[in-house]
């Protein structure tokens, strides 16, 4: 049994396959990822990561396959939901972080994390006092009345990481997350995205370009023209390496 199997698998796709006109984006990929997985997906520019990760996220739907969502409580078939139902899953379930962090630049970094639970229905004052949770556990304290354009690229970006999170997201999806960033801050970042995901026993997906970023996940996938050509899951020991006793009966 490989390794990965270990722990319980969180998400997977099988034979994913996305067209954009006569050309295919995802060519049949096959994934399965165990919660407490860092999942890097590398591969040249236009060999489909982005698209890979949206089919997973239930941003797009594949044109075939199946995604499939598992938690404590239920499995669902991502690419079966229709819209709204998509849409919840991700409010509820998943955290989203982008090469540019998307923040509301009107709001402070506080309000800009309390947001995604104000929208769940949290009052004001709950909201913020997670939010303050989040931001102290990202190093940003002290920061939390500065509006976005008062931060730097990789403190906006620990906000944007805050953001993603504060719903409780049982997976994070990061796109090119240290993309805009010089190496060292993407670095700080990296490790901030790490600690707060999988140091917490969450799961992380982060479609990245950088070695640098790949080499700090448990896991690289590398795809070319919509196709899996590595997965380090089939490279990995027998049981996971985090794990120094071996897995658990
Ligand atoms: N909405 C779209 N409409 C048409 N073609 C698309 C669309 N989205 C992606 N594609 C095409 O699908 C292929 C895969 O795109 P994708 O963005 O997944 O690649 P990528 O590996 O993430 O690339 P990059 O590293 O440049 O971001 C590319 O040929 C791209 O042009």
């Amino acid at each position: 049994m490989n390794g990965h199997l270990a722990y319980a698998q969180i998400l997977s796709g099988a034979n994913l396959v996305k067209t954009y006109g006569s050309s295919y984006a995802l060519a049949g990929v096959d994934v399965a990822i165990a919660a407490g997985e860092s999942v890097a997906i590398m591969g040249p520019s236009g060999s489909g990561k982005t698209t890979l990760l949206h089919c997973l996220a239930g941003i797009i739907v594949p044109d075939a396959g199946v995604v499939e969502f598992k938690s404590v409580s239920r499995m669902v078939r991502v690419n079966e939901l229709t819209e709204r139902d998509r849409s919840r899953l991700r409010r509820e379930s998943f955290g989203f972080v982008f090469q540019q962090g998307l923040l509301v630049p009107e709001l402070t970094a506080l309000e800009n994390v309390a947001l995604p639970l104000m929208l769940a229905g949290y009052p004001r004052a709950e909201a913020e006092g997670w939010a303050m949770v989040w931001l102290a556990s990202l190093g940003l304290d002290g920061f939390e009345l500065r509006r976005i354009g008062q931060l730097s690229g990789g403190q906006a970006q620990r906000v944007a990481i805050a953001r993603a999170q504060v719903t409780g997201a049982a997976v994070v999806f990061a796109d090119e997350p240290t993309g805009a960033l010089d190496s060292g801050t993407g670095e700080e970042v990296m490790s901030a995205l790490l600690a707060s995901t999988v140091g917490q026993g969450r799961t992380l997906v982060v479609v990245t370009h950088d070695d640098g970023v790949a080499a700090r996940c448990s896991r690289v996938i590398r795809l070319r023209d919509g196709r899996v050509v590595e997965d380090t899951a089939s490279q990995q020991p027998s049981f996971p390496r985090n794990l120094p006793n071996g897995p658990r009966a």
